[in-house]
């Protein structure tokens, strides 16, 4: 893990990753991108059970991009650094397990994109989101143009990427970027937090597989949706984390869920 530009904290099942490149803007250069790919590649094995990612300082989540890095690109080095881009935050939103983006600050170009492949936001008064990347002569490369669209709806998402208007905290929840409403800068990693405990309380494959549902139903007709809900909610009930969970409740204490590997080696 490049610890000095993506710092990580292991909090019992929760792994909080702070991009540290304060004077930068926690701009994302390459080094940050191959941080966030670690993270990701060791979620499987480490038994990490929900991602918090934020920025350092009170400024900025992150700036996005690294412009004195892109400026040295030529056009092949843009093709790879943008398909590794597109390929860590995809990596992200597929990791299995929730991806709590905690934004403290600007979250601007690729910063925004990072928040979008999260699995949501905690927004801090201080958020402010925008892709101003046609005002550079770029376009937003690491997803916005699509994931955008999907979350806000196609008129709102052209307006912000073709005006370059940021979005306030308080319009990122009106507009569903943010489930809670704004938080203070001094409670977002408290609150952020608090979801992730929340969602770790759960069952860790139940969790899982409503990601893993909402991620390939997202494009698919209703008709495929509901076929890949039922398989997945069949294979959920055959499980040993809903034997657990309804005999929990029919018993009136907490559940105490297998961890997903004892499970896995159950079914
Ligand atoms: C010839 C180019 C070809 C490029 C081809 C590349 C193709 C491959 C693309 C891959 C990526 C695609 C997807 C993502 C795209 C992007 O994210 S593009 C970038 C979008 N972000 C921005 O446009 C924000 C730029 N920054 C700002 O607008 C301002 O800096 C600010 C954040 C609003 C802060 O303003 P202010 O308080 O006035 O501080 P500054 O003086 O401007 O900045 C302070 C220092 O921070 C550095 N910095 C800020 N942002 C970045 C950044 N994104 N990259 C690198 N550095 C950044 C800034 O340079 C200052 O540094 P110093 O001058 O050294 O102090």
């Amino acid at each position: 893990m490049t610890d000095d530009v993506l710092h990580a904290e292991r909090t019992g099942d929760v792994l909080t990753l702070t991009i540290n490149r304060p004077k930068a803007f926690n701009a994302l250069n390459a080094a940050v991108l191959d941080g966030l790919a670690d993270a990701v590649s060791d979620v499987a094995t480490s038994g990490v059970r929900a991602i918090v990612v934020t920025g350092s300082g009170e400024k900025a989540f992150c700036a996005g991009a690294d412009l004195k890095e892109l400026a040295d690109l030529d056009v092949d080095q843009a093709r790879v650094l943008l398909a590794r881009g597109q390929g860590v935050f995809r990596s992200l939103e597929r990791c299995g397990v929730p991806v709590v983006a905690a934004v403290n600050g600007l979250a601007l170009g690729g910063g925004f994109e990072l928040v979008l492949s999260c699995t949501f936001a905690i927004v801090s008064h201080r958020a402010s989101l925008g892709l101003p990347e046609a005002g550079l002569g770029l376009i937003p490369g690491y997803g916005g143009t699509q994931r955008l669209p999907r979350a806000v709806g196609p008129q709102v998402a052209a307006h912000v990427m073709l005006t370059g208007e940021r979005i306030s905290a308080d319009r990122a929840h009106a507009l569903g970027l943010a489930p809670l409403p704004p938080v203070a800068p001094e409670e977002l990693l408290n609150s952020a937090h608090d979801v992730a405990a929340r969602i770790v309380s759960k069952g860790p494959l139940a969790v899982r597989a409503i990601l893993e549902a909402m991620d390939r139903g997202r494009d698919a007709s209703l008709e495929t949706g509901l076929a890949l809900e039922a398989s997945l909610a069949v294979a959920a009930t055959a499980g040993a984390e809903s034997t657990e969970g309804v005999a929990a409740f029919l018993e009136r204490r907490d559940p105490r869920f297998p961890a997903p590997d004892a499970t896995r080696e159950a079914r």
